[in-house]
């Protein structure tokens, strides 16, 4: 019987369970290099007993950092400090996952609890953002990014494929694209922030160029036995979220084609007056339609918060993977509650045996 505590095989990979950590920048990086804040954050989560945990947006290339704390991974000298993270969740027992990203014309600012806007101009920290085209995040704005040269374009597909095969040499293996949320490549996508007249641009072709070809980079770089997966901002809740969904099931169906095995299905934010329907699980309708309508395994997240709800999810056959943020941050030993709550056979067996020992015989 599928469920939340069912296992999930993808190529060669088995999570224990349905449920993965998603990716929760924490903006404590310095040059890129992770430290011990990151060290104890992943075991902590890893230790809860989740089946994956996918660390942070990592970023492929300096400029493309949310703000300068992001974890980066387009050095060499950066693998070591995360093969330390992925050996530490994988020990756990849980599937070590990476996000890579690049932020595009988000990238630069500050943290959200400084308020996230870009820093100032006259900060050493500071970079030129870039884009598909110099159009600001928030309109009549003047943090402008620079629009991408054919050979930026290409560099950062390069980027992007060298960081997966330093992902593979540090010991991961789940691999998520950053294609949501606003960021580079979701840029290339959106007609609101990409106006390219070349073949970037334009038609739905040429906005998914950028995914596509980058897609096609990093598998030549990350093993065929893993999954390649991307997370998705699937629908722009504008005048008409149909369109853009519908445009989203095309890419996907493409994607699929050029290797990828798994669509994380995400939120736009390609704009910033996005109307959007919070709610308790409000993206697993948009999920569950991708996965029958493009017959693709699919995870998904947001506001997902109940043990009973989130096992009905998987049993329906609406989603593969339940991407839990918040509730994991909350609580980091949330699994084990979850299984008690859904009584599941020895639920303490899903934390670490010092830990499953003594509670095996301890009911609150
Ligand atoms: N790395 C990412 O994908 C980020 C996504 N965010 C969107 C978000 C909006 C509202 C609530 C949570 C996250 C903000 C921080 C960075």
């Amino acid at each position: 019987m599928t469920g939340l505590f069912s296992s999930f095989s993808l190529k060669d990979i088995t999570l224990r369970n349905r449920i993965a950590v998603s990716p929760m920048c924490q903006y404590q990086a310095v040059d890129g290099f992770i430290n011990d804040w990151h060290s104890a954050h992943y075991s902590m989560l890893a230790r809860g007993g989740a089946g994956l945990v996918v660390v942070e947006a990592t970023a492929v290339a300096p400029e493309g950092r949310i703000t300068p704390g992001d974890v980066g991974l387009w050095s060499d000298e950066h693998t070591a400090g995360l093969s330390s993270i992925a050996a530490a969740i994988k020990t756990a027992g849980a599937v070590a996952g990476i996000q890579l990203a690049h932020a595009g014309r988000k990238a630069g600012c500050t943290p959200p609890w400084q308020g996230g806007a870009p820093l100032d101009r006259d900060d050493a920290l500071a970079w030129e953002p870039v884009g598909p085209s110099a159009v600001p995040f928030v309109p009549g704005n003047d943090y402008i990014p620079r629009e991408m040269t054919k050979d930026n374009i290409r560099q950062t597909q390069q980027d992007f494929a060298r960081a997966a095969e330093r992902a593979c040499q540090a010991g991961f293996q789940w691999l998520e694209l950053h294609f949501a949320h606003g960021f580079l490549a979701q840029s290339f996508l959106s007609p609101q922030s990409n106006t390219r007249s070349d073949e970037y641009g334009g038609s739905l072709e040429g906005r998914a160029r950028f995914l596509l070809e980058t897609v096609a980079e990093v598998r030549k770089f990350w093993p065929d036995n893993f999954p390649l997966t991307v997370r998705l901002g699937v629908v722009e809740f504008d005048d008409c979220p149909e369109h853009s969904f519908s445009e989203s099931l095309k890419v996907i169906g493409w994607l699929k084609d050029a290797g990828v095995d798994f669509v994380d299905v995400g939120l736009s934010l390609a704009t910033p007056g996005e109307n959007i329907p919070w709610a308790a699980n409000f993206m697993v309708p948009w999920a569950a339609r991708v996965r029958r309508e493009k017959n693709i395994p699919v995870g998904t997240s947001w506001m997902i918060t109940q043990a009973k709800e989130a096992n009905e999810f998987i049993q329906d056959g609406k989603v593969d993977v339940i991407f839990f943020a918040r509730t994991l941050l909350a609580n980091p030993h949330w699994p084990y509650r979850a299984a008690r709550e859904l009584e599941i056979t020895d639920p303490h067996a899903v934390l670490p045996t010092p830990y499953a020992y003594w509670l095996q015989n301890w009911s609150e």
